[in-house]
């Protein structure tokens, strides 16, 4: 039905802000238009709407502030009472609309005011941060209702369709007025909230600089913990340390004590022993005064000795003079197992340096002797001589090598006839020859004259000349190997190349021997028979100091093995340089020495190797032993006699005067 009713126009100024006010508003406004008179009512139910609306929408943002979680819930619950209680009424209004009685409308509006009420009185209670928000809110709203209701002042009645109209006009503008103070104050609330909800951001920055702050705390609280923890540990271990360190000093102090009983025992020992020591000290100095006296005796003594040394030496010295400077002894070796069957030469001993040699001749059975010979030598040594024996001989000549003399020992003799037996022998046994035994003699003699203030160097070297080459036999390296002079008068000369050992002990002496042995028997198996073709020479330097004398004693000793002396058979003389080096080399020997006996100007040392080698050995101040050895065999006569011819010749000559090397530092 088209009302009847002037269209209202007018218009609601409100802030763009107020969204639900501005809705109320166009909602009030499309109402009026429409429903003309049922409009008013409808304005007046829907005033007290948006009203409600208003507040609770105020109480929503406010409790929002504080409780975001619970807002939206609280604000569902005031839409739907809200909507419920609008719902309800614009339905009945719309319902009862045609032919309104004014009872229905008093009992609309009633139930508006009760709904009003309800709502004003029914306000959401948000768990805001004052609670002064929504109870404002309420309190504005409830306010406006009954101001409104002043301002319409008495309700005109039902047919009063002006009185109506102006009676809710002045509604309208007094809700109006309301309104507006409910905007302001809602605006207010809004400026509010801003600033609660900057404080609260404010406030959530400082809780979380705080909780930065407690969790750093925490961790420092943690950190300390463990501190006292370890610190705890370790005070603990303190402690123990502690007691530990005071049991150890419990202990010392124990020990301490014992040791301070100890001392005092030892100390009253002391002074017993300190008295005795005093005795002792003048016991002393007066053992020291005699001592003196007695010191004074042995250097006079010692100087005696030492004359008594000198003259020692002199007289050996002179007694070897005269037993003669080149001296030939004889030994005849004998038959050894091998030769069971073989006969023998027949030889008697006539006295200690003559024996008489000769043999059977003819058939068995009707044999004649043969003219015997008779030979003469310094010493004759018969085959049961023993190796000791001998040596007691030679000895003589070791102890003027020892006083700084030279000597040289040559073997002589056929190849089988004793010659290496003698020199070397068995080494280490009873059997052993005059090489090993001359070191021990050179040893033990060293002791001796230790005591009188020497102190001896002995030097050993060992070679052989085989076809006029000198071969060292402890270094067997195919050196080449040169006489040369060792100072420019040519009294003493060395081999160039040649190892020469320094020796220490009779041991090893014989260890050099032993390498001088296997190395000249390397050298028998590369040339047959080279040992019998090969001069071996054993050379020990012995070199004497007097420091409180300031003399120096150089002796040199030569024992030499010479090659086999036999005369080769024409079949061998294949073997033509090696024979003529040896006959060469022992005619040679044979000539120097005769010279020397002979005095001549002239001794052709230079004439082979070992002449030239053996030269200081051989003139002057030397002293030679030729040592003859004879094979008892009858198939050797021949070159037994030669060789008991060659001895005695030597034996027969003239010996020269010899002069003791001494050098002054
Ligand atoms: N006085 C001795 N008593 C016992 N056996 C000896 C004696 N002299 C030499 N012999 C023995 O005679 C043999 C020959 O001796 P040895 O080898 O010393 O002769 P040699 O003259 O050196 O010979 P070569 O010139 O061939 O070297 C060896 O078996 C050795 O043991």
């Amino acid at each position: 039905m088209e009302s009847r009713l002037p269209k209202l126009n007018f218009q609601f100024k409100v802030p763009a802000r107020t969204v639900t006010g501005s809705a109320t508003i166009n909602s009030i406004k499309s109402t009026t238009a429409s429903n003309g008179t049922d409009a008013a009512e409808s304005v007046t139910n829907k005033t007290s709407q948006t009203l409600t609306k208003t507040m609770s929408t105020t109480s929503i943002n406010s409790k929002s502030t504080t409780d975001e979680n619970k807002a939206p819930l609280t604000r569902a619950k005031t839409m739907t009472t809200l909507s419920r209680t609008n719902t309800a009424t614009v339905a009945r209004g719309v319902q009862k609309r045609p032919g309104l009685a004014n009872n229905t409308i008093e009992s609309k509006r009633a139930n508006l005011r009760t709904t009003m009420k309800a709502s004003v009185a029914r306000p959401v209670r948000p768990a805001t941060v004052s609670g002064v928000l929504p109870r404002a809110a309420a309190t504005a709203a409830t306010s406006a209702a009954a101001a409104a209701a002043k301002t319409a002042g008495p309700k005109p009645n039902k047919w009063d369709f002006k009185g109506r109209l102006e009676y809710t006009s002045n509604e309208l503008t007094a809700l109006k007025q309301k309104h507006r103070e409910i905007t302001t104050e809602y605006n207010n609330m809004q400026d509010e909230i801003t600033s609660l909800r900057e404080s609260e951001s404010s406030n959530r920055f400082k809780a979380e600089k705080l909780e930065k702050a407690a969790d750093i705390l925490k961790k420092e609280i943690e950190a300390l913990k463990m501190e006292i923890d370890t610190l705890q540990k370790e005070n603990s271990s303190l402690v123990k340390q502690l007691q530990d360190t005071k049991d150890l000093c419990d202990q010392n102090a124990a020990s301490l004590d014992k040791c301070k009983d100890e001392l005092k025992v030892k100390t009253n020992l002391l002074t017993e022993q300190v008295d005795v020591i005093t005795e002792l000290k003048s016991q002393l100095e007066q053992e020291k005064k005699s001592n003196e006296k007695k010191e004074t005796k042995i250097e006079n003594l010692t100087e005696i000795v030492q004359t008594m040394d000198k003259d020692r030496r002199a007289l050996h010295n002179y007694i070897q003079e005269l037993k003669g400077n080149i001296r030939v002894f004889c030994r005849v070796r004998p038959k050894i197992p091998k030769e069971a069957g073989k006969n023998t030469c027949t030889i008697n001993y006539l006295d200690e340096c003559t024996l008489e040699v000769g043999k059977l001749e003819g058939e068995a059975g009707n044999k004649m002797k043969t003219q015997r010979q008779e030979f003469s030598f310094d010493k004759v040594f018969p085959p049961n001589t023993s190796q000791e024996d001998v040596f007691q001989e030679l000895s003589m000549l070791v102890q003027s090598a020892i006083e700084g003399y030279n000597v040289c020992v040559f073997a002589y003799g056929q190849t089988g006839s004793g010659k290496t037996y003698t020199m070397e022998g068995f080494p280490g046994t009873d059997n052993e020859g005059m090489i090993p035994r001359t070191v021990k003699h050179i040893f033990n003699e060293m002791k001796q004259f230790e005591m009188l203030g020497w102190e001896y160097k002995i030097e050993a070297s060992f070679l052989e000349i085989y076809n006029e080459q000198i071969v060292d036999l402890l270094d067997y390296t195919r050196k080449s190997h040169e006489i040369r002079m060792a100072d420019s008068k040519g009294s003493d000369l060395y081999v160039s190349n040649l190892l020469v050992q320094e020796i220490n002990s009779p041991e090893e002496l014989n260890q050099c021997l032993l390498i001088a042995q296997e190395n000249r028997a390397m050298a028998a198996t590369q040339s047959n028979e080279r040992s019998s073709r090969s001069h071996s020479v054993a050379r020990i330097r012995l070199i004497g100091t007097h420091k409180t004398k300031q003399e120096v004693s150089i002796g040199n000793l030569n024992l030499v093995d010479l090659a086999g002396s036999e005369r080769l058979k024409n079949e061998e003389a294949a073997r033509v340089a090696e024979t003529k080096n040896i006959n060469k080399s022992l005619a040679n020997l044979g000539h120097v020495i005769l010279a020397l006996l002979q005095k001549q100007d002239h001794i052709p040392y230079r004439n082979s190797k070992l002449t030239h080698l053996l030269m200081p050995s051989l003139g002057g101040n030397s002293k030679t032993l030729m040592l003859l050895n004879i094979s008892p065999l009858e198939e050797s006569y021949n070159e037994t006699l030669n060789s008991l011819r060659f001895g005695s010749n030597v034996n027969n000559c003239k010996t020269g005067t010899i002069k003791k090397v001494k050098t002054v530092l």
